[in-house]
């Protein structure tokens, strides 16, 4: 048994603005040097325990402690939130909340500063820094100018030099590239052997997570903790399921073949999970499932032809990009940070104007149309939910757009209140937004787009932040406005959500369109997964392991079956 860093005892905490707590009984202890996950689903409690260990609570967010937390066997009641971030450095869920310089040099700098470093010394610290997160051709960008993964980007390089014994992470994967993603977790282990520090995640994307081995694995749900158990422990048992967490792709795949997860046959990876019998039960019932799902659209939706666009004349960030996605199409749009996607979606709604080419609705060009003549059949959703909200109660953020458009008051009501159920939000709808978790706002904001009806959505990461069952619940939710027509267009990182409900991907690198295929043909090609920082799918791994001759056809009979399984969920 190593030493205690972190020791909660019967804590509990409750936010000045609830009635009930939103911690209760919470018996934990991380020794020194451990490596612990923590999972559960949206609205659990998972960022409020994150805040409780970094100070913000009680300092910032105003609330009541119950029981003990001690740091380094010291009770830390009294401290405020600069004597903690000695203790614990913290990348936070929404990176834009903790920058402070103006240049990605200068927010780096700023960590090094804290710790005295001389001026010569923090120079090379800084490239060194910046170089760790492959952001040292932006040193002296101003943060604004960067894409959402890139900013996550410069925060977790904050963090990592920060001379403190626990690092706290509150999903690092959301807004990052899958390559990127893979290489952050490596990071984190690397700093973490190298310098014995503690490293404690809350994240949503487990598979991605044990890509690098954990200790130890949290579940949290309503509040309390549900089960402290190893990875290999974990899997094998169903309370990720219990608790709408989503399991790795492959033990979904072994699951449906019948086969029987244990402890001992090392699940907590693909490379280190023992197949042995699995082998054949895999081949039976590969063999006894087959869908034809693929349907086809041929009325025109959106169309790009030949776009190009710069911010600064100097660097085109869009390069002659054409593309075609029929009305009632569902595609993704997936890519290294920084390769121009979200820049893609700006164009497409008039938020920039192309510098070149042209862009075409239903047949019609719109490329000189207004972003107002766009919203009313456009719609999108931006990737940081502090972004789009403006207004203080969620009925009233949701009503907005209609209000605008001077629809009645009753309909309104209506279509909120529909809108409102559908996305998981109707028991709270006359909650202060401020009072929601991330997950829960980024569903707010789906909801005021979709309230719209709008014949193309946009959406940028619409599941970042969500547990499995609202993930699932969003995802049937958009493929059910898709069979109505809607034309969806996904800007995702996430490799299952683009495998799962995407017949179809297109793939920019740098500013150009470099693939357009089936998702399953693009997350099994070496080639273009390299070339645009994606991430190779579990299930073309654990195929291949299988000894299987077509292992594309096992994941394409994967994600039918799967697709069938959920359907009959609904
Ligand atoms: N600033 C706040 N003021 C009041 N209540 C809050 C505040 N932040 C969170 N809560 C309450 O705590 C609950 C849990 O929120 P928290 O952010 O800890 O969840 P989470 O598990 O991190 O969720 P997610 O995965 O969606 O980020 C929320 O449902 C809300 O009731
Ligand atoms: N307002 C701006 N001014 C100047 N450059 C910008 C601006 N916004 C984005 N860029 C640059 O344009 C490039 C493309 O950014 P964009 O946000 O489109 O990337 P992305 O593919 O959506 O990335 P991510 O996956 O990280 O969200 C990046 O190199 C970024 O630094």
């Amino acid at each position: 048994m190593g030493k205690p860093i972190i020791e909660f005892e019967n804590f509990g905490f409750k936010y000045r603005s609830q009635v009930n707590p939103t911690l209760y009984d919470i018996n934990l202890t991380i020794e020194e040097g451990e490596k612990v996950l923590i999972v559960g689903p949206s609205g659990s409690g998972k960022s409020t325990l994150a805040h409780c260990l970094n100070g913000l609570a009680p300092n910032s967010y105003k609330g009541d402690i119950t029981g003990s937390l001690k740091i380094k066997g010291e009770s830390v009641a009294t401290q405020d939130v600069f004597e903690r971030s000695k203790l614990v450095g913290t990348v936070l869920q929404d990176p834009d909340s903790q920058f402070i310089g103006l240049t990605v040099g200068e927010d780096i700098a700023f960590s090094l500063e804290n710790d005295c470093t001389s001026q010569a010394n923090m120079l090379d610290r800084v490239e060194e820094v910046s170089h760790m997160v492959d952001m040292e051709g932006y040193l002296d960008s101003s943060i604004h100018q960067l894409s959402g993964g890139q900013r996550q980007r410069v925060a977790l390089g904050g963090v990592m030099v920060d001379d403190v014994d626990i690092l706290l992470f509150d999903e690092p994967l959301a807004n990052l590239d899958p390559a990127t993603g893979k290489h952050a977790i490596s990071l984190i282990d690397r700093i973490k052997k190298e310098t014995n520090k503690t490293v404690v995640i809350i994240e949503h994307r487990l598979e991605d997570i044990l890509y690098r081995t954990v200790d130890r694995i949290i579940v949290v749900n309503e509040g309390r903790i549900v089960k402290d158990a190893t990875p290999n422990q974990l899997l094998a048992t169903s309370v990720l399921d219990d608790n709408s967490i989503r399991e790795p792709l492959y033990i979904k795949a072994l699951k449906y073949a019948g086969c029987e997860i244990t402890p001992e046959i090392q699940p907590e990876n693909i490379n280190s999970i023992q197949l042995y019998s699995c082998k054949n039960q895999l081949v039976e019932w590969f063999e006894s499932v087959n869908f034809d799902a693929n349907s086809k659209h041929v009325e025109p939706g959106l169309e790009l032809k030949n776009v190009s666009f710069s911010y600064q004349s100097d660097q085109e960030i869009i390069s002659n990009v054409s593309f075609s996605i029929s009305k009632g199409e569902m595609v993704s749009i997936v890519g290294k940070n920084g390769a121009g996607k979200s820049t893609l979606s700006k164009l497409i709604c008039g938020f920039e104007k192309p510098s070149a080419g042209k862009i075409l609705l239903g047949g019609e060009e719109i490329t000189n149309n207004t972003i107002k003549e766009r919203a009313s059949k456009i719609g999108m959703v931006m990737q940081n939910p502090n972004h789009m909200i403006s207004k203080h109660l969620i009925f009233d953020e949701v009503a907005f757009g209609l209000k605008l458009n001077g629809i009645t008051e009753d309909e309104i009501k209506e279509r909120v209140e529909k809108t409102l159920k559908l996305c998981g939000l109707h028991p709270f709808r006359n909650w202060p937004i401020s009072a929601l978790s991330f997950g829960q706002k980024k569903r707010v904001t789906i909801a005021s787009i979709l309230v719209m009806e709008p014949e193309v959505l946009i959406l940028d990461e619409p599941t970042a932040g969500q547990d499995f069952r609202h993930y699932t619940e969003i995802m049937e939710f958009l493929i059910e406005l898709n069979h109505l027509g809607v034309t969806i267009i996904m800007i995702t990182h996430d490799m299952h959500l683009m495998l799962e409900y995407t017949p179809r991907a297109i793939v920019i690198a740098n500013g150009e369109k470099i693939a357009d295929d089936t998702a399953v043909n693009i997350l099994t090609d070496e080639v273009i997964i390299s070339k645009a920082n994606l991430k190779e799918t579990s299930l073309f791994e654990l195929a291949i392991r299988a000894g299987f001759k077509n292992p594309r056809e096992f994941v394409q009979r994967f994600i039918d079956y799967d697709r069938e399984v959920r359907r009959t969920w609904q």
